[in-house]
């Protein structure tokens, strides 16, 4: 059996726009456009891209949310999908949400939030439920006394574990966490990733991370894709990634995080003077009117990119 826990294999995601007078398809958003992912158990991927780049998509599509235009998911060797075919929610993948204040209902208790995956799944007595969310509470260090509160007594972190207590309820094998700290204070994102990251390890979950930032998921994840404009255009192992990006975008990610480390300034400087430099020789070549990126070449086992590596 495989050792990875998802395949994503060339998924497809396009919407379709609608527009004249009657509402005929007239063009389509290709959302995700020949994406292929697999997460090896037990480990933590980074999905990293500018807005809009697709990122929650191939998030969405893995959880059932969207309907798939073209590729295959696989989860634990069993097929999900298909083309044209939205996939039923598993409750072996559960999903963390990127808003901590929109994504909890504010007119539900915490218990009710919590509880709501069990009362689907599981049939508990209201005892054994009470129980059950009291050990997830303890579980993502919550005080008891949080059972019957609403979510806006909480803080961002708080709500935040609330979600993951959520996500963690039914026990799954993958989680996919979409941006979980990126509407959280600067101040809170580093405690609520390293508690995520002890969730991950007692748990042995596999985690898909999706995240605009290439710092967020740098101590998170073993492998990183970017993501941009629906393709994946570089991917490798976070030291690979860190230590010797190849992608002018990912180089530009790196340059991005904001870092008072005088070593890494130094070193944030020269990748610009690098991505200068490559701007001008590579930019009209990867990126061409039709944004068309061209598929990944394998630099070495695991560490693959788009272009530009221009002969
Ligand atoms: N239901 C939908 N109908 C039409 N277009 C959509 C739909 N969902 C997403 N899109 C479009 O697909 C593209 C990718 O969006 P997606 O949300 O996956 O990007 P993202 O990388 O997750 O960005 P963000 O970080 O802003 O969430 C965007 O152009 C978006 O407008």
């Amino acid at each position: 059996m495989s050792n990875n826990l998802l395949e994503i294999n060339d998924l497809k995601v396009h919407f379709p726009i609608k527009g004249g007078f009657f509402n005929t398809v007239k063009d389509h958003v290709r959302a995700v456009d020949g994406v292929s992912i697999a997460i090896p158990r037990g480990t933590t991927y980074g999905l990293v891209g500018e807005s809009g780049s697709g990122k929650t998509t191939t998030g969405k599509a893995v959880m059932g949310l969207n309907q798939i235009t073209d590729g295959e998911i696989y989860f634990q060797g069993e097929k999900l999908s298909g083309k044209g075919k939205k996939i039923g929610i598993h409750r072996d993948i559960q999903m963390i949400f990127q808003d901590p204040y929109s994504s909890l209902n504010v007119r539900k208790r915490v218990f009710d939030i919590v509880a709501e995956p069990l009362k689907n799944y599981e049939k508990l007595s209201k005892d054994a439920l009470v129980e059950e969310v009291l050990r997830l509470l303890e579980r993502v260090g919550l005080p008891a006394g949080s059972l019957y509160k609403f979510p806006h007594e909480f803080s961002g972190g708080q709500r935040q574990r609330i979600g993951v207590a959520r996500a963690i309820a039914l026990n799954p094998k993958l989680i996919i966490a979409d941006e979980p700290v990126s509407a959280l204070d600067v101040s809170v994102q580093a405690q609520v990733l390293n508690f995520m990251q002890e969730i991950q390890q007692e748990m042995d979950l596999t985690m898909l991370f999706i995240a605009h930032d290439l710092g967020v998921v740098r101590h998170m994840c073993q492998h990183i894709g970017i993501m941009y404009q629906g393709r994946l255009v570089e991917e490798g192992t976070a030291d690979e990634i860190f230590n010797n990006p190849q992608h002018l975008y990912t180089k530009r990610l790196i340059a991005a995080i904001p870092d008072t480390n005088v070593d890494k300034v130094e070193r944030n400087m020269q990748l610009r003077r690098q991505i200068k430099e490559e701007y001008d020789r590579h930019f009209n070549e990867y990126l061409d009117d039709e944004g068309r990126v061209f598929p990944l070449k394998a630099i070495s086992g695991t560490h693959k990119v788009a272009l530009p590596v221009k002969g």
